[in-house]
């Protein structure tokens, strides 16, 4: 690797002085740190015996949580207590930590993503955003995070996995840094990352097929069809059950993901999280060039009513998520579905 350090980096994108820039880039300092602990425990060994015991909780969407999940909480937590941080929210917490009063900044984090995995010996990661603090006498520190994502200052996720990882965004351009043993920090690996328009890998919890609504199901169905059916060409697919280790496959090589909306019971609004993961991953994903909605709208324009709302997710290579709210939108779509399909220039991406 030859890239820039992560300092170095963070220092040359607030060269210009811009006093917030650097507040942001001490936040990230500060995540980092608490990254390499978390990777110092993964690698460690034996999670499943170590973590998955009975001292796991419930956190406040009711899932069962695992000790790790806990245990990187409180080491996020106090890695951000130094660091210019006002408000704190985690997938973990039922409410916000007030940090310092002071600062102008709040992050949000998912401290350990991908949690079932663990104990498979599978990727992992942390999920992060960095808003700007909403303050006044009164105001309830919940209110820094039901600001837009399009607010974000920076947004990013580590990965404890093969290698551990930063993608990171601080607006203009998705970077990847990874840790160097030999350096002993985070080194910039793939710069400005773009992610394909087209593409043919799709990345969905096919076991929830019988409860998607049927814009998902003939979307899917469409890519199953492969070179017989109305895309003409075959898909391949992939389901990592890690939003992070799925994320990052899709920045290096394109394709889509989605956890729709499902009839399951507490479903309704899919799975993952606006806050603490919508949001920072379509800011990644835009950031290198690919769309991220709700099946039809831009996650980064909805307005969280809630801590910890879920929603529904499409992210990826552009074309394929246009035509994923295509298939929401559009009754030639879904309407005029003829066993000729495959000669129909309009179901063509
Ligand atoms: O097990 P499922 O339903 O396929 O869900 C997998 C998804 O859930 C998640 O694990 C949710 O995140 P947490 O592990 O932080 O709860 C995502 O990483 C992943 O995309
Ligand atoms: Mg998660
Ligand atoms: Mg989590």
């Amino acid at each position: 690797m030859s890239g820039a350090t992560l300092e170095a980096y963070l220092s040359s994108r607030t060269a210009n002085g811009d006093d917030i820039g650097q507040e942001v880039a001490a936040v990230i300092q500060r995540l980092a740190t608490a990254a390499l602990v978390v990777r110092k425990i993964v690698n460690q060994g034996a999670l499943g015996t170590a973590f998955n015991g009975t001292g796991g909780g419930t956190n406040a969407d009711g899932d069962l949580q695992k000790d790790l999940d806990v245990l990187c909480d409180e080491l996020f937590l106090s890695c951000l207590q130094e660091a210019p941080v006002a408000h704190y929210a985690s997938e973990e917490l039922e409410k916000p930590a007030l940090l310092d009063p002071t600062a102008r900044l709040a992050v949000a984090v998912d401290p350990l993503d991908g949690s079932s995995n663990i104990d498979g010996n599978i990727s992992i990661g942390t999920v992060f955003s960095v808003v700007p603090a909403v303050k006044g006498p009164d105001t309830d520190p919940a209110q820094s995070f039901l600001q837009p994502g399009n607010r974000q200052l920076a947004a990013g996720f580590f990965i404890y996995g093969p290698q551990t990882t930063l993608v990171l965004s601080l607006g203009k351009g998705t970077e990847i840094f990874i840790f160097s043993n030999r350096l002993g920090c985070f080194v910039e690996a793939y710069k400005s990352v773009s992610i394909p328009e087209r593409t043919s890998e799709f990345a969905i919890n096919m076991s929830n097929y019988r409860h998607w609504e049927e814009a998902v199901r003939l979307y899917v169905d469409d890519c199953l069809a492969g070179s017989e059916g109305p895309r003409e060409r075959d898909f391949n697919m992939r389901w990592v059950a890690s939003l992070v280790a799925e994320t990052y496959r899709i920045l290096v090589r394109g394709g889509i993901f989605l956890y729709p909306a499902d009839g399951r019971k507490g479903y309704h609004q899919g799975r993952l999280r606006l806050v603490y993961e919508a949001n920072p991953i379509a800011f990644v994903i835009e950031n290198a060039g690919g769309a991220a909605t709700n099946s039809i709208t831009r996650i980064l324009d909805l307005v969280p009513e809630n801590l910890h709302q879920r929603v529904p997710l499409a992210f990826g290579s552009q074309r394929e998520v246009a035509r994923v709210a295509r298939y929401h939108v559009d009754p030639n779509m879904i309407g005029e579905r003829a066993p000729l399909f495959g000669k129909r220039g309009l179901f063509r991406a």
